[in-house]
């Protein structure tokens, strides 16, 4: 038996049916990879960066799972030591630092620094700070993070306790927590690994608040890391999940700054103490719109890592046969499988696309702002607060499905699945709780509908509102149209425009019955979340359909790819299919066709499963997944990951002599 499992692991032959599922493939995968990395020369760049890292012990994440947390701190931390000595000694790009981060799946401990402290520098900063600052985090003399968060107080930013008091008399800011409800506490890299924080706190000047705004702090010595005075922080505590990172409180107790270290890009305190304001009403909220953007992109790493283990798992697990006296089956051949995993196959995809567009659309209103124009930042907001939400609750419900999917072996560390799932579930909570942020869609909604009701002209993403709604017919005439998504965008559409005209409609009910404002908005509450879901669906579906189209594919990536889009489009409607039959969007009979084309398209897509997920091309390192590596030896891996743990090191562990040894030689005794 030994010698039966020894010649298994010796051998380095991939296994058979990943192999045979390769054979199997309609388009060349190489051609999407390329489209993921954002170019041949791009794909050339990572797979050197891969060569480069995964030669190098320091940067293999899967043997992470044997590590105590400060342990996995301290390995994290000599890993971005080293990549950000790499950066500078090999002159990489600021895309290739992205990449690499990218490839080591961001277990970093300068992750806040780059994602939010440099970002909230370049977004918040006046010119001459930024001269000042940047030039020293982008050497990591200064290392940062983004320090927003209280014990208390997370959504509610107006209600944040932490102030900076300005001090005519010595020309400076006093920055307090005066309660313990006013600490810091979540911020990212911040207990102890960051030397500065650009802390967000109430500014006050002679003795009135002028809203929250960032000033930046110096939190440890730049000589020995000791706390500087009047500063106490630490980490939080252990987490679901990302325990490398060291989420930290920080309490201020009467820390001084210069009055010049209030960022003051937006709003500016003079030295005769007059504050001014330069900037849009919530300009200062800019970096959370930079993250959430961001989020998606993520998202759609994160889902895919996902999707790629389970679906790579599922074409090597064999267990029952379809029918009697067959060999058994491979998973991936059963509905129930394909119905878990090509929708979220489908949605990955669609995030790569709608990252995207949306991305495209900020960096086009940066510009616009930069000359002035702030009109689109109100759109912008819900727009990016809303796919924020939506991407994020569909990648965290469907990568726990994968999990799953993988049957026990997914709920193993060494699967790689538990991790991903537990580093994602924030993605839901952080720069804005999902929920909260629907709301925020909400509200713009509402503005716009109000618009639309009395005449006046909606554009951009609530364009629609203005749709005449009885000359709506439906697009889906015969079951074929179910394979167009333009139609099924209509649908989308359809649906969204009727959630929120009942919704501004109760809500006018109940202002006109003369409840209080305060009354009749929470009793409306989840209604108004589910308008703003569903407007997001019909921007993912519309921005997944603009993505598809501006790309240049040969005609067999293409098909698998409008078939990929097409699925997203039907799963969602079927799955959310009393919305859509309440709307008047589809009716009975519309549904029994798109539910018959996602079994149909279960079945084109299965050919194509493993080379979808190739073409994504993850290293086996950054999968860090025994179950989902390319060669298809989940079993052999699992047995390796196993003998690797640490208490596989002794035959007999120490607790049997501690305690097990006198229970079992009391029994002996006994029954003699
Ligand atoms: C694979 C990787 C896996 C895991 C990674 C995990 C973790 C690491 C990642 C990131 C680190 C996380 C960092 C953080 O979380 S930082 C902290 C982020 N915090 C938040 O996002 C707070 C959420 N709260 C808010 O954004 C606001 O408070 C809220 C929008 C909810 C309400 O704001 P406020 O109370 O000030 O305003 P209202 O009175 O409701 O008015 C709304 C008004 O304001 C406009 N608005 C709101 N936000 C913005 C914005 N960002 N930009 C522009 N305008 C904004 C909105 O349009 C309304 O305008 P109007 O209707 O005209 O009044
Ligand atoms: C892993 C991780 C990393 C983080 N990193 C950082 C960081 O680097 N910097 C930083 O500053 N912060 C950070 N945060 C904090 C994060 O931004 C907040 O946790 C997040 O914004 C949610 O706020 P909260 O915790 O106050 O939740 P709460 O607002 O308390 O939410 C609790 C519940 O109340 C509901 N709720 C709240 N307000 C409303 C409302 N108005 N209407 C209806 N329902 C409501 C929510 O929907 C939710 O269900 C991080 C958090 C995590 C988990």
């Amino acid at each position: 038996m030994a010698n039966e499992v020894m010649a298994g692991m010796e051998s380095n032959a991939i296994n058979p049916d990943i192999a045979r599922e390769r054979l199997k493939a309609t388009f060349d995968p190489l051609e999407l990879t390329h489209i993921f990395d954002g170019g041949k020369e791009r794909t050339t760049r990572r797979k050197e960066l891969e060569n480069l890292l995964f030669s190098d012990p320091l940067f293999c994440l899967r043997d992470n799972i044997y590590l105590s947390t400060s342990d996995l701190y301290s390995a994290t931390m000599a890993r971005s030591v080293k990549l950000f000595r790499l950066k500078q000694d090999q002159k990489w790009s600021e895309d290739d630092l992205l990449l690499a981060l990218r490839l080591i799946r961001d277990q970093n401990c300068l992750s806040l620094h780059h994602s939010m402290f440099l970002p909230a520098l370049e977004r918040l900063a006046s010119d001459d700070q930024k001269a000042r600052w940047l030039p020293l985090a982008r050497r990591y003399h200064m290392v940062g993070t983004y320090a927003q968060t209280e014990l208390g107080h997370g959504t509610n930013l107006m209600e944040l306790e932490t102030t900076a008091t300005y001090d005519k008399a010595t020309d400076e800011f006093v920055l307090s927590t005066p309660k313990l409800s006013s600490i810091k506490w979540w911020p990212g890299s911040l207990g102890k690994t960051s030397n500065h924080a650009i802390v967000l706190a109430q500014l006050v000047v002679d003795s009135k608040k002028c809203g929250m705004h960032p000033f930046m702090v110096q939190i440890r010595s730049l000589v020995d890391h000791t706390p500087m005075p009047g500063i106490k922080l630490g980490v939080i505590g252990q987490k679901m999940g990302s325990n490398h990172n060291d989420n930290g409180f920080l309490f201020l107790n009467n820390v001084r700054i210069p009055r010049e270290n209030m960022l003051m890009k937006n709003a500016q305190v003079t030295r005769a103490g007059k504050f001014l304001t330069s900037g849009p009403n919530k300009a200062n909220y800019a970096t959370m719109i930079y993250v959430r953007v961001m989020i998606l992109s993520w998202s759609f790493g994160a889902i895919s890592a996902a999707a790629t283990a389970a679906i790579r798992y599922s074409s090597v697990r064999r267990q029952s046969s379809l029918a009697p006296g067959q060999e058994e089956s491979q998973v991936l051949d059963y509905q129930t499988q394909q119905y878990k995993l090509f929708p979220t196959l489908a949605s990955g995809y669609g995030f790569f696309f709608i990252h995207k567009v949306l991305s495209a659309k900020y960096k086009a209103m940066l510009v616009d702002m930069q000359s002035g124009n702030s009109k689109a930042l109100p759109e912008m907001h819900a727009w990016s607060s809303g796919m924020k939400a939506l991407i994020t609750d569909i990648t965290t419900y469907n990568m726990e499905i994968c999990r799953r999917s993988c049957g026990g072996h997914g709920y193993l560390r060494a699967s790689g699945l538990s991790d991903m799932v537990c580093e994602a579930f924030p993605l839901a909570t952080v720069e804005g709780e999902n929920t909260v942020l629907y709301l925020q869609v909400a509200r713009y909604l509402l503005k716009q509908i109000a618009k639309a009701l009395t005449g006046q002209q909606t554009t951009g993403t609530t364009e629609y509102l203005t749709m005449n709604e009885a000359s709506y017919i439906c697009p889906l005439q015969k079951p074929v149209d179910c394979r167009n998504p333009d139609f099924l965008c209509e649908v989308y559409k359809k649906r969204a425009y009727r959630m929120v005209l009942k919704v501004a409609q109760a809500l006018q009910r109940d202002m006109e019955s003369g409840k209080e404002q305060a009354v009749y908005m929470n009793n409306n509450l989840q209604p108004l979340v589910r308008m703003a879901t569903a407007h997001c669906y019909y921007l993912a579906m519309r921005s997944y359909i603009e993505g598809l189209a501006s790309l240049q594919v040969s005609p067999p990536a293409r098909k698998i790819l409008d078939k990929l889009c097409c699925l997203f489009g039907v799963h969602y409607i079927v799955t959310l299919s009393g919305d859509f039959l309440e709307a008047e969007a589809i009716g009975l009979e519309q549904l029994q066709w798109l539910q018959e084309l996602e079994l149909q398209l279960l079945a084109e897509i299965r050919p194509d499963a493993v080379t979808l997920v190739d073409a994504l091309d993850f290293h086996d390192e950054t999968l860090s997944s025994a179950i989902g590596c390319y060669d298809g030896r989940a079993y052999e891996r699992l047995y390796e990951a196993a003998l690797k743990e640490p208490m596989n090191q002794t035959e007999v562990d120490p607790a049997y002599d501690k305690y097990l040894k006198h229970l079992i030689m009391e029994g002996a005794q006994s029954k003699l």
